[in-house]
């Protein structure tokens, strides 16, 4: 699936100001140290790019922000409680990871229009989510056939169809041509300015907007495993 649902969608949330803030977070893989004493703040209408090596846990992190991995200490707070594991429902996340999900059997307008009715959201945004991401002549076609940039245009379109203050963002650039690196660009910036937060991995810089950039290698607990990368 797409994107982490917890809860069900509210009207209000993207248009309240959120703060999302991690404290000490350590990360172990298959018992190995990935990163260690993680902090960071981000605020409604704020985007952090995750910088950092191959293997220095930035789709980890990714994963532990969405619920999908526990940590293995520190903190995760939503508006000063504890994103996942609280007594507080967690916010609808919308998590974009390497996998696109695509299913096979419906056309991506169907695909698009189950998301919409699946959010409880009004059916006219999986035409705008075709819109937006250059998809609209393609709505018919099944989602068997795309090409692999087509198919990154499908998961990242399926973001609006959520109402949700949180984007978490996996290396979504992978094989997007300029135009469609461009819609993105424009979602982001729209997004925010509603009051979203987007947290976004990446290894290409791009990037020429007034981000934020965390590099995890600076947290590597171990930097010998990333030697590879650097
Ligand atoms: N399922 C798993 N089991 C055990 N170890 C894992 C697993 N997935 C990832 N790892 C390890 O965790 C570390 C961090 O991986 P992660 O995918 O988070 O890094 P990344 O920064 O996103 O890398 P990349 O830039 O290559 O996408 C790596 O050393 C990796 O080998």
């Amino acid at each position: 699936m797409n994107a982490a649902e917890h809860a069900p969608p509210s009207q209000e949330t993207s248009r309240q100001t959120h703060r999302l803030e991690v404290t000490a977070l350590d990360c172990l893989r298959g018992g190995w140290p990935v990163f260690g004493g993680l902090e960071f703040k981000v605020e409604g209408g704020e985007l952090l790019l995750l910088t950092g090596p191959n293997g220095s846990g930035k789709s980890s992190l990714l994963r532990i922000l969405a619920g999908f991995l526990p940590p293995a200490a520190g903190q995760i707070l939503w508006d000063g409680v504890p994103l996942h594991g609280g007594e507080e429902e967690p916010p609808t996340l919308g998590y974009v990871g390497h996998r696109n999900a695509l299913k096979g059997s419906l056309t991506l307008r169907e695909d698009l229009a189950f998301w919409a009715r699946f959010h409880g959201r009004p059916a006219h945004l999986a035409e705008e989510a075709l819109a937006a991401f250059g998809l609209a002549s393609l709505a018919e076609r099944s989602g068997r056939i795309l090409s692999s940039g087509q198919a990154r245009r499908l998961a990242l379109a399926r973001l609006k169809l959520i109402d949700t203050p949180l984007w978490l963002l996996d290396e979504p650039l992978v094989g997007l041509d300029q135009s469609a690196i461009t819609a993105l660009r424009n979602e982001i910036e729209h997004y925010r300015g509603e009051g979203g937060i987007v947290l976004l991995a990446t290894h290409q810089d791009i990037w020429p907007l007034d981000e934020r950039r965390l590099d995890l290698r600076d947290h590597a607990v171990s930097p010998d495993a990333l030697e590879a990368g650097t």
